[in-house]
């Protein structure tokens, strides 16, 4: 493994909301990661996530077969995600499960898919109350992300990018596996995330690496170590069309260190019908908008059809 990065800290629990915005805004133009402390999810909680995650993962194959995605929610096996479509290797070495709220337009065209009952009966408790707790913690986050690009808190609200019907959860196993050949074995391949924010939280084996300069070659990959009970979040690519650039979507990946691995993601995404498109605040004559007006549910499209072997879904 090569050198760690030293990520800035970020508390959600101060009272000094103007303060923590700048220090937001300071991590979002250097790295687009950060780790947030105090966030008001108990570790109790985010084990026992980990743990109802570890009981689904091994279930036998056909019975998570039973859950298989349709469009990008339930389970999907080793190697069914590509992050990297230029990528060799003939998949990402993980398996996925992908839930989300059961309300809304999302949960309509992509039900949700629960295991049985019977079978693990504190899963879908446990998931329900992981995503609702992270929401606070989003909605809050996201006031703060506005402060610091000088707009109001609620901006994101307003223009359908924070919406608790459309964010996601991804929980992940890694296999940890080993190439060997010595070649390096890819988790989750070079990308960077789609949607506004990620948080994630992971089982504390290393494994998740950044490369600050996509542009550079050959890449420089730097490992990021956890902190135990803090979230790491990242920016994603809608929030740095929004910012034109401004907020980094760092690109990232997780290679196998030979050591199972679990982690949770969730994705604060905006409403699949919100249009993505340059802040005012972020653009000038000097400096024109980069990207043109998106709407989100046909971004997600795109990068979900590249990513996943045949994708059907629409967002
Ligand atoms: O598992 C991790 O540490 C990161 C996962 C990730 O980058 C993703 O799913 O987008
Ligand atoms: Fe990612």
């Amino acid at each position: 493994m090569g050198t760690v990065l030293k990520l800035p800290i970020i508390d959600l629990s101060s009272p000094e909301k103007i303060y923590t915005s700048r220090l937001i805004r300071q991590a979002c133009l250097d790295h687009g990661f950060f780790y947030l402390t105090n966030h008001g999810v108990s570790e109790k909680l985010m084990e026992g996530v980990l743990m109802e995650s570890k009981k689904l993962f091994s279930l036998p194959l056909d019975e998570k077969m039973v859950m298989a995605r349709r469009g990008f929610r339930g389970y999907s096996p080793l190697y069914d995600e590509k992050l990297d479509p230029s990528a060799t290797s003939k998949g990402d070495s993980k398996e996925i499960f992908t839930f989300g709220s059961s309300e809304g337009v999302l949960a309509q065209i992509y039900p949700n898919e629960w295991p049985l009952e019977e079978l693990l009966p504190l899963w879908r408790p446990t998931m329900e109350c992981y995503y609702k707790t992270v929401m606070d913690v989003g909605k809050k986050l996201l006031g703060l992300v506005a402060l610091a690009l000088d707009l109001e808190e609620n901006f994101f609200e307003q223009v359908e990018g924070f919406n608790v019907q459309a964010a996601v959860v991804r929980l992940l196993r890694y296999p940890g596996e080993l190439n060997s050949s010595g070649e390096v074995t890819c988790g989750a391949s070079a990308h960077s995330d789609y949607g506004m924010l990620t948080l994630l939280a992971t089982d504390g084996v290393p494994g998740l690496q950044v490369c600050r300069d996509k542009d550079k070659e050959p890449r420089v990959w730097e490992d990021v170590a956890g902190i135990k009970g803090a979230f790491l979040v990242n920016i994603g690519d809608l929030m740095e069309r929004w910012t034109n650039g401004l907020f980094r979507s760092t690109m990232h990946r997780v290679v196998s260190v030979g050591k199972e691995r679990y982690s949770v993601a969730v994705f604060v995404d905006p409403d699949p019908n919100s249009v993505v498109e340059c802040l005012e605040s972020c653009c000038s004559e000097t400096s024109p908008p980069r990207f043109p007006p998106i709407r989100t549910r046909d971004y997600f499209h795109e990068r979900f059809s590249q990513t996943f072997a045949s994708y059907s879904g629409s967002g």
